[in-house]
């Protein structure tokens, strides 16, 4: 590299550290360093032109979404708009036929497979909750904490003064102190999705993938929900795929469409709901 160009380069970088503030900037507008996921583009996540066919059915047909960094997007759709296979496609389960997908600006997520990307930070949770059962709320995020290690080994290992700082954070995020030492089986069904999402929240996921969190929960464990979303958003990045209209509303930002495998729609639910093309999908006219 020529003296002049690393002189621009290097007040360049000045310039942007200065613009935002140094380390207090935000994600996407602090330079990229390696090893730390590329941000500088404005993007954790973007799919260009995906497709999937399944024996010729083209369940992902053109799929294109950009996801900035701490974005809390909805994802709606009719059924069998290929909601499911997006989120299998990013989370390396199912590989697309073609299209491009990247986690930040440089990883290529089409090149890993489903334990790697999940070692990113780029986790999933299932519509329904997986918790131990016999084990208690703090046992399970200690396992979680602690990666795989084994049950046994995990629960006999000491938590250091961090992790356990960490626990307690999380504990209260998910608003499970008084639950702390009961088993896992005796929580709702509302209790219990909050400690899966607790259990990837300790390990500080950087993009949460979470499928129908609110199916099956109470109004009053939906409203906690949302107020809990939206507590992760800024410091997460979440895609919430979702039914419930009245906790997308709650959300509020952004909400993508999804229709035959690709985006039919894409902007706030009062003008997506106002779209003719998304009622028609959804109601069939
Ligand atoms: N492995 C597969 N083999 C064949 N067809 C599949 C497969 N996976 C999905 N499909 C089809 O692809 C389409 C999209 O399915 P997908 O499950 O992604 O939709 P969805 O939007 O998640 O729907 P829902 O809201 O009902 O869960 C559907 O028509 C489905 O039948």
């Amino acid at each position: 590299m020529s003296p002049d160009l690393l002189e621009q380069g290097q007040e360049r970088l000045a310039e942007q550290q200065g613009k935002h503030g140094g380390d207090r900037s935000p994600g996407y507008a602090r330079p990229h360093r390696a090893g730390e996921l590329d941000l500088t583009h404005g993007r954790i996540l973007y799919l260009e032109d995906v497709h999937v066919a399944f024996d010729g059915f083209k369940a992902i047909n053109g799929l294109s979404l950009d996801i900035a960094p701490g974005e809390l997007r909805c994802i709606i759709g009719p059924n069998g708009a290929g909601k499911t296979t997006m989120m299998d496609i990013i989370t390396g389960k199912t590989r697309p036929d073609r299209g491009e997908v990247f986690f930040g600006g440089t990883i290529d997520l089409l090149r890993h497979s489903e334990a790697e990307i999940a070692s990113m930070g780029l986790c999933r949770k299932f519509q329904k909750p997986t918790v131990f059962e016999a084990l208690s709320v703090f046992e399970n995020l200690e396992l979680a904490l602690q990666g795989p290690r084994g049950v046994a080994a995990a629960l006999w290992h000491r938590l250091s003064g961090a992790q356990r700082d960490r626990l307690a954070e999380v504990l209260e995020l998910i608003q499970l102190q008084a639950e702390a030492q009961r088993p896992a089986g005796l929580l709702s069904h509302g209790q219990k999705q909050w400690l899966e999402i607790g259990m990837l929240l300790i390990q500080e996921p950087k993009l949460l993938l979470l499928d129908e969190p609110v199916a099956g929960m109470t109004d009053q464990e939906t409203e906690r929900t949302a107020e809990l979303f939206l507590q992760l958003k800024g410091r997460h990045s979440l895609i919430v795929v979702e039914h419930d209209m009245g906790f997308i509303a709650r959300l509020g930002g952004t909400v993508t469409v999804l229709c035959e495998g690709r985006v039919l729609a894409q902007g706030p639910l009062s003008q997506v709901q106002a779209d003719e093309r998304v009622i028609e999908v959804y109601l069939g006219r």
